[in-house]
């Protein structure tokens, strides 16, 4: 039998790297996803794990005797969420080493340490055939890392009969796990993404395995009733970049200059807070929801100047914000910065002045 499963990328409206050191951030689940399915595979002299990455165009396979040698018999299976010790991360970078992934595509091998990671660890070494493929592009602030390890968790969890949708798979409708299911595809996803980005905040995991919009603070998560549609327009500026150097960089910055980077985090956290509040208003005419569209975007617009302070902007996201402008858009970055994507408020009613 074959299971599929499938979880959202999103995008930050506030907060992005300060969430990591406390303050709150808001975040919505957008309509591109991350599915990945597997086939359990049954035992025989070739028993391997295979991974096929359909968006890369790369697969690979790992012999179940080989994973067993480096990572130790006894070492993975886990009946609850765990983190990955350094030693196994050591062993999974030996691992990886044994494939041939392209220089080019050198980037992908923290994807694979979270995948070989969340496979023995809910699966242990049965063989299996696992398809992932994405409409996210990866490494862009949509947070594909986090809709890997999230729809990886649901499927593994699944195939190992952990978990299960109510009344089983029904033709091609996706089902909605229940929430204790969610809870813990959750924190297997989470224990991947701490992988894949080092220190997580989890916002990323959270807001792909719950979907809609939520507030999240502290490992804390509030759903947001958002009232009116709040437009916004991505741009991808195409410039790569990596997560995990992004988040270490603001740390070593708020080590440097604690009192000035708390101050930082603690002005991210009220907009965040006041942009919370915002998007729940129910604004019932033109004027009232142009008054609340001009608070969001001045937030945006302080939020941005403050991940400037953090260092995560990047020349290609101040190009997108100037030409945003010339139309009176605010736009700000979105996810970890330093390229990737750019998030500009589209108005109900956009005048062009330009
Ligand atoms: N579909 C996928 N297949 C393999 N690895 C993936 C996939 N999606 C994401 N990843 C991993 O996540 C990394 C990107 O994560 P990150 O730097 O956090 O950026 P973002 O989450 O914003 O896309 C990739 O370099 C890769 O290691
Ligand atoms: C920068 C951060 O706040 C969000 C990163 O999102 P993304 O991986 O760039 O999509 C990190 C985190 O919260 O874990
Ligand atoms: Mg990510």
């Amino acid at each position: 039998m074959e299971v599929r499963a499938r979880a959202p990328g999103k995008i930050i409206l506030a907060g992005e790297h300060a969430v990591v050191h406390g303050s709150a951030a808001v975040a919505a689940a957008i309509d591109l996803y991350t599915s990945s399915s597997i086939r359990l595979l049954p035992a025989g002299d070739a028993d391997a794990v295979e991974l096929d990455l359909k968006d890369s165009g790369l697969t690979f396979s790992w012999a179940c005797s080989r994973l067993r040698d480096v990572l130790g018999e006894g070492c993975c299976k886990a009946e609850a969420p765990r983190p990955c010790s350094s030693d196994e991360l050591a062993a999974l970078a030996k691992l990886l080493e044994e494939q041939e992934i392209p220089e080019a595509k050198i980037w992908l091998s923290a994807g694979l340490s979270a995948f070989l990671f969340l496979y023995t660890s809910i699966l242990g070494f049965k063989p299996g055939r696992v398809v992932v493929s994405s409409d996210l592009p990866m490494g862009a602030g949509l947070g594909s890392s986090a809709a890997f390890c999230v729809s990886m968790s649901g499927a593994l969890l699944t195939a190992a009969g952990v978990v299960a949708v109510a009344g089983g798979s029904q033709g091609e409708e996706w089902q909605v796990f229940e929430k204790d299911d969610l809870e813990l595809v959750n924190r297997w996803a989470f224990q991947g993404e701490k992988i894949i980005h080092g220190k997580p905040s989890g916002i990323d995991n959270a807001v792909s395995t719950f979907g809609s919009m939520i507030k999240f603070k502290k490992g804390t998560l509030t759903n947001l009733k958002s009232r009116n549609p709040v437009k916004m327009l991505i741009t991808d500026t195409r410039v790569g970049r990596n997560t995990k150097a992004l988040v270490a960089g603001v740390s070593e910055r708020a080590s440097r200059h604690p009192d000035a980077m708390a101050s930082v985090f603690n002005a991210v956290n009220s907009i965040s807070e006041e942009l919370s509040s915002i998007v729940e208003l129910a604004a019932e005419d033109e004027i009232a929801i142009t008054s609340k569209e001009d608070k969001l975007a001045e937030l945006m617009e302080m939020n941005q100047g403050l991940l400037q302070c953090m260092g995560v902007s990047h020349a290609s996201i101040e190009t997108v914000l100037r030409t945003t402008l010339k139309y009176n858009l605010v736009s700000k970055l979105t996810g970890a910065g330093g390229g990737g994507c750019v998030l500009t408020l589209i108005p109900t009613c956009i005048l062009f002045t330009s």
